[in-house]
């Protein structure tokens, strides 16, 4: 039975774009936390998870209590992690302005550590047993696993020009359009998700109708992160409805989603009203969701993830694959998690093709729109520590920029603006 040795945390800072959403803007660097575990057997693992000031905390903790443990355990590191947050209250943010991506209370910040050190142990498991992360899971039952091209209304450039890249303005239909070819052309996406909330809906219901036009057939969605009123969800399905293989988060909280199902039996998706199991019965009694966006790494882990799978089976719902900035370590995981999921029939999302860095040595190519399910010892993918330090570097750098505030990297261009109230529309 291997031992760890140490576990190590490493704070980064990554280059993202100006992507528009509900609540402002992208920052131009976005935090991640890399984790290491190390065994006795001298096997390093990694894993990778939201990085900002709250999450780093935990997980320094959590690492400073794990060696000695047995590189197995991993069913006993929430109950670990949860010990280190003794003495603090269980603040429950319905909204915050760090990522869309739901409620925010200590159970899912706990559960998005530990998925980090689940994977890293996952990881070291699998190249001390030379088997890939998958066969540990129980085995993939697909060689390949399909993401959806993630649109974004954006800027060419951020204001004070940090953390270039060499993609153009889209911020009308055209621009979208032209952003979509280049995704299938560059990665050979068949599938395409817009992020809206960040126009008006009728603007956003015009780059639907130029996205389906361009690309007939192809599956859509639109997602305004709960942007819209009850209303304007009602029209947009009235309008598009018929296009989008889902709406995804319409509409703010369970009783909206339920009744823009009700009035349009559209097909719901959501990333922000069901993202702990402790939200799953009221929302899936109420119909409010027939599809639920996964999340590795907040859910906890790829074994809860394969949990979460089974009860949504189980109750006739959806699953498909939610994500946030992320790296290729989170792409790894959740590509292996992907594969073995044999419901999981709808296109994942991923932000990493907007990413121009990367803490692994051979980042994943997109071919088809899909990711190659890797056989090679535990996730596939090695760490690049020139890269990890240089990232790490940069987050010594930067203080300003260690948590993520979408609505402060607004209001850099708008000064006046602060944290739309929901529906904006
Ligand atoms: O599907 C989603 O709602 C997301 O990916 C949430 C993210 O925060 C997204 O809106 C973003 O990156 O701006
Ligand atoms: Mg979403």
């Amino acid at each position: 039975m291997s031992r760890i040795v140490r576990a190590t945390v490493t704070p980064i800072l990554i280059s993202d774009p100006p992507l528009l959403n509900v609540l402002g803007v992208h920052q131009p660097y976005t935090p991640r936390t890399i984790v290491e575990i190390e065994t006795d057997d001298g096997v390093t693992g990694i894993g990778e998870t939201y990085g900002d000031t709250d999450y780093l905390d935990v997980a320094r903790k959590l690492a400073d209590v794990l060696p000695g443990r047995d590189l197995t355990s991993m069913n006993g590191l929430y109950a670990l992690a949860s010990a280190t947050l003794t003495g603090a209250t269980d603040e429950v943010k319905e909204f915050d302005p760090a990522g869309l991506r739901g409620t925010r209370n200590n159970e899912k910040l706990i559960r998005s550590v530990v998925s980090a050190f689940e994977v890293a142990s996952l990881d070291a498991l699998g190249k001390t047993t030379g088997l890939p992360v998958h066969c540990l899971l129980g085995g993939k039952v697909r060689d390949r696993v399909d993401y959806s091209g993630y649109l974004f209304y954006r800027w060419a450039e951020h204001p004070d020009g940090e953390a270039p890249d060499d993609w153009d303005a889209a911020l009308d239909p055209d621009g979208v359009v032209r952003q979509a070819q280049r995704f299938a052309d560059d990665y050979g996406f068949t599938s395409f998700k817009l992020k809206g909330g960040v126009f008006a809906p009728e603007e956003e219901i015009a780059a639907v109708k130029a996205l389906a036009k361009a690309f007939p057939g192809y599956p859509l969605r639109l997602d305004p992160n709960g942007g819209w009123s009850v209303e304007a969800s009602v029209r947009v399905a009235e309008e598009v409805g018929d296009l989008l293989e889902y709406m995804e988060d319409p509409t703010a909280g369970v009783a909206g989603m339920a009744e823009v199902r009700e009035r349009t039996g559209a097909v719901l998706a959501t990333n922000m009203c069901v993202t702990t199991f402790g939200e799953v019965p009221e929302a899936f009694a109420k119909d409010a969701v027939q599809v639920v966006l996964s999340d590795h790494h907040y859910w906890g882990g790829l074994h809860a993830t394969r949990e979460l799978a089974a009860l949504c089976r189980t109750y006739g719902v959806g699953l498909s694959m939610h994500s946030n900035t992320h790296l290729g370590i989170s792409l790894a995981a959740m590509t292996h998690v992907a594969s073995v999921i044999p419901d999981l029939s709808y296109a994942c999302d991923s932000h990493r093709p907007w990413q121009t860095e990367d803490v692994i040595t051979e980042p994943h190519r997109f071919t088809g729109g899909a990711i190659e399910v890797s056989d090679a010892p535990g996730l596939g993918v090695e760490l690049d520590r020139d890269a990890l330090g240089a990232l790490h570097e940069r987050w010594l750098a930067r203080p300003d920029m260690r948590d993520r505030d979408d609505v402060a990297a607004m209001r850099k261009v708008h000064p006046d603006w602060v944290q739309p109230s929901l529906p904006r529309w």
